[in-house]
């Protein structure tokens, strides 16, 4: 099997191509070779597959196996690798790219020698309703909602951008302890397809720190989708202009939200780290806890 690392801010990946149809046994393999000591090492495994809609379709596999509707740094990395393989014409700066969560998603490139250097994803527009996003809570906008973990209360802004997740503003989003309270909102009874948790400060209009805990994944270094979802709560909330910075551990995403046609665009790098072949005898060595 051949595949590509990948990553976008660090949020890495596993890229797949060449197979027709997500094979049977992904999620083991997913969770096998996104493994830090015993695999390849990352947050997910990508499938670049064909596609009835779009140029190609990419289905993603979090590293506990779990599917996810969608990636906003994985679509950056697929659009790149579709570009630099040659999966389309090089003169080709415009692609669409498929996920379950949003449909064809149109790509934009920036190609500096031959090479993808950015990418414009316009991620459709964000699913604002509770119990769409999903939530329990049956309103139209959950903003700023009650929810309680191990006697602390916090409250939380919900947007699915494909995928759901759950905004909630600290003090001090760089120095948040990730580690305590992302699991636990990650799994709260809220949210019936678990939750993406973005820990969120607003630094200015323009300019925000965000930390995530992704369904899933664990911590990460970036989520793109939580990005997107963080600027259209701060813009809900009255506390963002609809275009901002938001800074995560591994780098700047710039995110607009677009009034005229309600869509979400975001622009961030994507990078090849290494490609690799790989051959599947054994199996996992466990480690008791
Ligand atoms: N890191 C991603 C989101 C990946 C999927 C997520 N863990 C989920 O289960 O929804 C991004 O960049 O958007």
């Amino acid at each position: 099997m051949n595949f590509t690392k990948m990553h976008g801010l660090g949020n890495d990946f596993i890229v797949v191509a060449g197979e027709k149809e997500l094979p049977a046994g992904a999620s083991e393999l997913a969770v096998r070779l996104c493994d830090r000591y015993f695999g390849i090492g990352a947050d997910g495994l990508v499938y670049i597959l064909p596609s009835e809609k779009a140029d190609y379709k990419m289905r993603i596999i979090n590293s506990d196996g779990s599917e996810s509707e969608q990636c906003g740094n994985a679509v950056r990395c697929v659009a790149k690798y579709i570009y630099e393989y040659g999966m389309v014409e090089a003169s080709r700066k415009e692609l669409t790219v498929e996920t379950i969560g949003a449909g064809a998603q149109k790509v934009q490139l920036t190609v500096e020698s031959g090479r993808v250097t950015a990418v414009r994803v316009d991620m459709g527009e964000p699913i604002l309703r509770g119990t769409e996003v999903p939530t329990t809570v049956d309103l139209d906008q959950v903003l700023n909602h009650p929810i309680e973990v191990d006697g602390r209360q916090f409250q939380f802004t919900a947007v699915s951008m494909g995928n759901p997740h759950c905004v909630i503003y600290v003090d001090d989003a760089a120095h948040f302890d990730l580690g305590t309270w992302g699991p636990k909102l990650e799994v709260h009874p809220l949210f019936p397809r678990r939750v993406n948790v973005e820990f969120v400060t607003v630094k200015s209009p323009q300019a925000m720190d965000m930390r995530v805990w992704e369904r899933g994944a664990g911590p990460t270094l970036a989520c793109g989708t939580g990005a997107c979802a963080t600027l259209v709560a701060s813009v809900l909330n009255g506390k963002s202009e609809r275009s901002a910075t938001v800074s995560l551990k591994g780098g700047d995403l710039f995110i607009e939200w677009n009034e005229a046609d309600n869509h979400v665009y975001m622009t961030g790098p994507a990078e090849q780290v290494f490609e690799g072949q790989l051959s599947l005898p054994g199996r996992t060595r466990r480690i008791q806890d």
